[in-house]
C-alpha cells in the first residue's frame, strides 16, 4: 500500500515533487452507447500523465471503445452516443463534448492501430503527413522533423536511405513503427495503442514494446492488449474491464500479484475470458 500524500498546499506539493502524479485523461461518469446497446458503463478512471496505462479484459468487454472515445473515432460512426466527461488536463476540456472540435482532439490525441496501416504514401509522406496537415511547407522543417519522429520510432537507421519508398514495402514491423513515427511526427500529448502488436512476430513485438516504454514520460501512453504479459511488462498502471465497466484500477505491479477483487484475480489466473 502506498503511504498516503501529506497534507499540504497544492503549490507547494507540486514544487517539493515535480513529477507528482498528474492526470491528463480523467473520465467522469463516463457512458457510451452503440445505439441503443450500452457499451461503457459509467466510467471513473484517470490516465496519469506520462505513464503508459494498459486496459485488459475479456473480449467484448469494451476497452477499444474506451480507446476509441479518446480521440472521437465514434463520431465517424452514426448513431454512437457520448454522455458524461472526459476531461483532458491540463486545460479542463471534456474532450467528448460534441461542441469540441474532433479534429482538434485528434491533433492532441496520436493512435496506432492492431494492423499496421501505413497510407499509399513514401516513408517520408507517411511520417510528414500530419505536419503537411497542419500546415508546415518549410522542407528544412520537415526534413527534420521526419528524422527525428523515425528515430524516435527506431526506423530511421533501416529506411534513412530509402525515404522514397512506399511505406507499405516494409516488414509488418517496420510498418508499424512506421505508424507510430507518424503518430509521434505532430507531438501528441497522448497515444493510444489498440493491440498493436497482435499481427506481429516476437521479434517485432519486442521492438514495439521497447518503444512503448520509451515512449512514457514523453507522452501519455494507453494500450489495449489482450497479451498479459505484455500488459505487466510496459504499462505502469492497469485497469481490468468486464462488461463495460471498469472492475479494478491500480498499478500495474498490485493489479498482477495482489489483485482486490476476485473477479480479477479470475481473469488474470486464465480462469476465464
Ligand atoms: N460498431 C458497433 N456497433 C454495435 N456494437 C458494437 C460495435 N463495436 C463494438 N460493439 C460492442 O460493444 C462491446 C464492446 O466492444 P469492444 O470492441 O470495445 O470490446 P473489446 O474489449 O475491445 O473486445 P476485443 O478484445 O474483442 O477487441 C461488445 O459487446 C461489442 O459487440
Amino acid at each position: 500500500m502506498r503511504t498516503p500524500p501529506p497534507v499540504v498546499a497544492a503549490d507547494a506539493a507540486a514544487e517539493a515533487e515535480p513529477r507528482a502524479r498528474r492526470a491528463k485523461l480523467r473520465c467522469r461518469d463516463f457512458h457510451f452507447y452503440y445505439g441503443d446497446f450500452h457499451a461503457l458503463k459509467g466510467i471513473n478512471l484517470s490516465f496519469e500523465e506520462g505513464a503508459v496505462t494498459a486496459l485488459i479484459g475479456p473480449s467484448g468487454c469494451g476497452k477499444s471503445t474506451l480507446l476509441r472515445s479518446f480521440n472521437r473515432m465514434h463520431d465517424l460512426y452514426p448513431g454512437t452516443r457520448y454522455e458524461g466527461e472526459v476531461v483532458m488536463e491540463p486545460y479542463g476540456v471534456n474532450i467528448v463534448d460534441r461542441r469540441v472540435d474532433a479534429m482538434a482532439v485528434r491533433m492532441r490525441v496520436g493512435m496506432v492501430f492492431q494492423k499496421p496501416n501505413p497510407f499509399p504514401k513514401s516513408i517520408y509522406e507517411n511520417v510528414a503527413y500530419g505536419l503537411r496537415l497542419r500546415g508546415e511547407r518549410r522542407r528544412a522543417v520537415l526534413d527534420e522533423k521526419v528524422e527525428a519522429a523515425l528515430r524516435g520510432a527506431a526506423l530511421w537507421d533501416e529506411v534513412k536511405d530509402r525515404l522514397r519508398e512506399p511505406g507499405t514495402a516494409l516488414s509488418g514491423g517496420q510498418q508499424q513503427r512506421l505508424c507510430i513515427a507518424r503518430a509521434m511526427a505532430t507531438d501528441p500529448e497522448v497515444i493510444l495503442f489498440d493491440e498493436p502488436t497482435s499481427a506481429l512476430d516476437p521479434v517485432a513485438t519486442a521492438k514495439i514494446e521497447d518503444l512503448v516504454q520509451q515512449l512514457a514520460g514523453r507522452v501519455t501512453v494507453v494500450i489495449v492488449t489482450h497479451n498479459m504479459q505484455q500488459a505487466a511488462r510496459v504499462s505502469q498502471y492497469t485497469a481490468f474491464m468486464y462488461l463495460g465497466e471498469v472492475v479494478e484500477f491500480g498499478e500495474t505491479g498490485q493489479i498482477f500479484t495482489a489483485p482486490r477483487v476476485q473477479r480479477t484475480q479470475d481473469y488474470i489466473t486464465g480462469r476465464f475470458g
